[in-house]
């Protein structure tokens, strides 16, 4: 199984996924490392992707999926994925895609991007990517986690969301709260 922890810029995707992938030590993608220079220059200059920027990186992080479903591994990403299409590309890599969905109030993002520093995403991006978000379908796999609470606690949900669900492989996936 691949799970993608999504969400806005800001919203925690990387701080969540990183520490859940060591935890359980399994490979880790940071998509963000995919981007090919050209998208990285557009953010930085505070311009959003388009679809066009973003499928073949896409593609690249579905490429990546499905070489550790070939090496027989889980793995555990960080990427946006705000759009149901972009979530298509992905789950097109491997059959057992799942998505955790970083998700809080623009307040608490758009505070916690002002305080960021040495990343290259302005948080004058957080509107256009709001913009992008399309929420989990009820027919996606996946779960919603309120970023409000502090990090330890919510890396504990995920890891616990985690081992659920290879647990039960085969068995009853974790669903969506909303
Ligand atoms: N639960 C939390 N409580 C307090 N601060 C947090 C929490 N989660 C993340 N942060 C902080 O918020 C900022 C954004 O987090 P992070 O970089 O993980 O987001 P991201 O979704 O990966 O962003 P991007 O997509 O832009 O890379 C960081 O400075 C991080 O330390
Ligand atoms: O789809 C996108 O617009 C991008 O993936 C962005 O979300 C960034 O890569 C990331 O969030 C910035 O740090």
């Amino acid at each position: 199984m691949h799970f993608v922890f999504m969400g806005v810029s800001g919203s925690g995707k990387s701080s969540l996924a990183r520490p859940v992938a060591e935890r359980l030590g399994l490979p880790f993608a940071e998509a963000d490392a995919f981007h090919p220079e050209a998208n990285i220059a557009k953010m930085s200059a505070g311009v959003p992707l388009t679809d066009e920027d973003r499928r073949p990186w896409l593609l690249s992080l579905a490429a990546w999926i499905a070489e550790r479903e070939r090496a027989g591994e889980h793995s555990v990403m960080a990427c946006s994925a705000l759009k149901r299409s972009y979530r298509d590309l992905l789950r097109g890599g491997a059959p057992g895609v799942r998505f955790l969905h970083a998700d809080g109030s623009d307040e608490v993002i758009a505070e916690r991007l002002a305080r960021r520093t040495g990343h290259f995403m302005p948080a004058g991006l957080l509107a256009s990517q709001r913009a992008a978000l399309e929420p989990l379908g009820a027919d996606e796999d996946g779960a919603v986690l309120d970023v409000s609470a502090p990090v330890d606690e919510l890396v504990e949900r995920a890891v616990g969301l985690v081992r659920a669900a290879l647990a039960g492989q085969g068995g009853a996936a974790p669903t969506a709260r909303r």
